[in-house]
C-alpha cells in the first residue's frame, strides 16, 4: 500500500473548457505528487473565446463541501480562485476559520475578478470581503496587475509602482505578496514581485512569445499550493511555482478558435 501523499483543496469555479479554474488547479496538484480536492463555487460555462454563463453554487454547499473534506481526509494547504460573490466569501470564510485554513493550514488567495478574456468573475461589492476578510486569513495572495488595480488601486507599470502595490496588498494583512508581473506586455522579461512585509526578492524570467496561457494564474498558484502542502516555505514554494509555470507557459497549446492553456504535461516527459 502507498503513504498517503500530502492533500491540497482548492475552492475554485469549474471552467467547462478545462483551462483554467479547478480543473487546471487539480491538474497542478497531480503533477506535483499531492492528492487535490475541490470546493466547487461557482460553474462557468467557458470554453476558450469566452465566458458565455455562470451558475453560482449556494453558499452553504460550498462551506459543507470544505467541512467534509477537511474533517475526514484533512487538509495540508488550500488555495481560493474564482469567488463570484461576498455571500460565497463570508461561507468560505467561516467553514476556513472552524477547519483551520489560513490558521494553521497555509492559505493562498488568487483574487481572480475576471477570466483573461476579460468576462467577469468576481462582482463588485465583494472586493471589500476580498479586502477584510480574505487578505487577512492569506498566507500569500498573488494578484495579477489588474487585480492589482481593483484591490488597492494602483495602475503597474513599473518596478517602482510594484513594490509600492505589494506594501499596500500587505498592509491589508496577507503575510506574503505576490505581484504578478504577466501583464505588463512591454516588459521583454516576466518578472514577479515577492513581498513579506521586509524584504523584497523578484523572481525574473523570459516571457515566451505564445498567446495560450489560459489558465496561468491558476496554475502558478496551485504548484504554489502543492509544495506548501509538502511542507516547503513559502519563499522556496514560489520560487519552484515559477520555474513550474514557466515551464507549463513552454509547454501550451492552441485549443479550439480563442486562447489555449498553459499545460504541467511537461512532467510525464522528465
Ligand atoms: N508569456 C509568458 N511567458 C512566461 N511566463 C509568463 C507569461 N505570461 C505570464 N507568465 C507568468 O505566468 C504567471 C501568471 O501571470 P499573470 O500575470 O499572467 O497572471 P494571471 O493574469 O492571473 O493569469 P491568467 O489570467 O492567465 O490565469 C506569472 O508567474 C507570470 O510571470
Ligand atoms: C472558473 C475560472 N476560474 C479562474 C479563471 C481565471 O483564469 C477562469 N477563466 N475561470
Amino acid at each position: 500500500m502507498q503513504a498517503t501523499p500530502p492533500r491540497a483543496l482548492t475552492i475554485a469555479g469549474s471552467d467547462s473548457g478545462g483551462g483554467a479554474g479547478l480543473q487546471a488547479d487539480l491538474r497542478t496538484f497531480f503533477a506535483n505528487g499531492v492528492h487535490g480536492m475541490s470546493a466547487v463555487t461557482a460553474v462557468t460555462v467557458q470554453n476558450s473565446v469566452g465566458v458565455s454563463d455562470v451558475s453560482e453554487i449556494p453558499p452553504s454547499v460550498v462551506a459543507a463541501q470544505i467541512r467534509a473534506v477537511a474533517t475526514d481526509i484533512g487538509v495540508d494547504a488550500a488555495k481560493t480562485g474564482m469567488l463570484a460573490t461576498t455571500e460565497i466569501i463570508m461561507a468560505i470564510v467561516a467553514a476556513c476559520d472552524e477547519v483551520g485554513i489560513g490558521t494553521s493550514v497555509p492559505l493562498v488567495v488568487d483574487p481572480v475578478a475576471a477570466s483573461m478574456h476579460g468576462d467577469q468573475l468576481l462582482r463588485d461589492e465583494a472586493l471589500e470581503a476580498y479586502r477584510t476578510e480574505l487578505l487577512p486569513r492569506a498566507t500569500l495572495v498573488t494578484p495579477n496587475l489588474d487585480e492589482v488595480r481593483l484591490l488597492v488601486g494602483i495602475d503597474v507599470t513599473n518596478a517602482d509602482e510594484q513594490r509600492q502595490a505589494a506594501k499596500e496588498l500587505h498592509a491589508l494583512g496577507a503575510r506574503w505578496v505576490l505581484v504578478k508581473g504577466g501583464h505588463m506586455h512591454h516588459d521583454p522579461t516576466c518578472t514577479d514581485l515577492l513581498y513579506d512585509g521586509n524584504d523584497f526578492t523578484e523572481l525574473t524570467g523570459p516571457r515566451y512569445d505564445t498567446k495560450h496561457t489560459h489558465g496561468g494564474g491558476d496554475t502558478l498558484a496551485a504548484s504554489i499550493t502543492a509544495s506548501l502542502a509538502k511542507g516547503t516555505s513559502v519563499p522556496d514554494a514560489v520560487a519552484h511555482g515559477k520555474r513550474f509555470i514557466e515551464r507549463s507557459v513552454q509547454a501550451s497549446y492552441p485549443l479550439g478558435a480563442g486562447v489555449g492553456p498553459v499545460s504541467p504535461l511537461w512532467v510525464l516527459d522528465d
